[in-house]
């Protein structure tokens, strides 16, 4: 099976080209104040504008997101897709499928087994799931981050696990671990950001470059 791979916190035209010139089946933006990946609406639209409907599916990253915010999303950058990374009830995120019309990827944070399990409760509501690592407070200075800390979690928690729909695993990953983690949980998806980065929020084309073929061989 093929593992396909999002890169996530784009932020500029060369890092978007490269990205989608390596393979890179997703294109994620982060919508959130606090990250250092954070991008205006009207900044992702001018960004995806090159790539549109050349195959390759964008993706707006939000945490708890509101009704402005999406339609203002909606209104500008027009995502194919729309991850929560915040605490999305079942509810919320089939409001914000309706509201958007665009299917929903909802993250989960797992460090134990039992995180896992939680994503049983949007099967009906869920584009497709997500699982990052639950983020350790107190650890440098993006741990206060819902996502894109680094940090990872143990990825036989997914191992042999059945999903209802296709799972991202997240957290940690970089060139030269990705291929174990796709051993070790048989995730069909894989997500990066910090991982790719030669610094908080600046993506480094190389590495972009080689996590692609590194997903490539796994
Ligand atoms: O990347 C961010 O800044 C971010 C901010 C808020 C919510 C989610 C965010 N990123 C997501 O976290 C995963 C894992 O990141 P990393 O590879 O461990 O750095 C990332 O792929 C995004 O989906």
């Amino acid at each position: 099976m093929t593992t396909k791979a999002k890169i996530c916190g784009l932020s500029t035209p060369e890092t978007v080209k490269t990205a989608f010139d390596g393979g890179a089946a997703y294109l994620g933006f982060v919508f959130f104040a606090r990250s250092p990946r954070n991008v205006e609406p009207e900044a992702a639209q001018r960004l995806v504008e090159p790539v549109r409907g050349r195959g390759v599916q964008t993706v707006a990253v939000t945490v708890d997101p509101d009704d402005a915010l999406i339609d203002r999303l909606m209104a500008t950058m027009r995502p194919d897709l729309i991850q929560v990374h915040g605490k999305e009830t079942p509810s919320r995120v089939r409001e914000i499928a309706a509201r958007s019309g665009v299917g929903v990827i909802k993250a989960f944070s797992v460090s134990t087994s039992a995180d896992v399990d939680q994503a049983r409760a949007y099967d009906t509501v869920a584009e497709q799931f997500l699982f990052d690592a639950r983020p350790v407070e107190g650890q440098g200075g993006t741990s206060s981050l819902p996502g894109g800390t680094g940090a990872r979690f143990d990825w036989s928690l997914l191992e042999g696990r059945r999903f209802s729909r296709p799972h991202f695993l997240a957290g940690g990953l970089d060139p030269w671990n990705v291929g174990a983690a796709v051993a070790a949980s048989g995730a069909p998806l894989v997500d990066v950001s910090s991982g790719v980065e030669r610094g908080p929020g600046l993506k480094d084309p190389a590495l972009i470059t080689a996590f692609l073929d590194a997903v490539r061989r796994a």
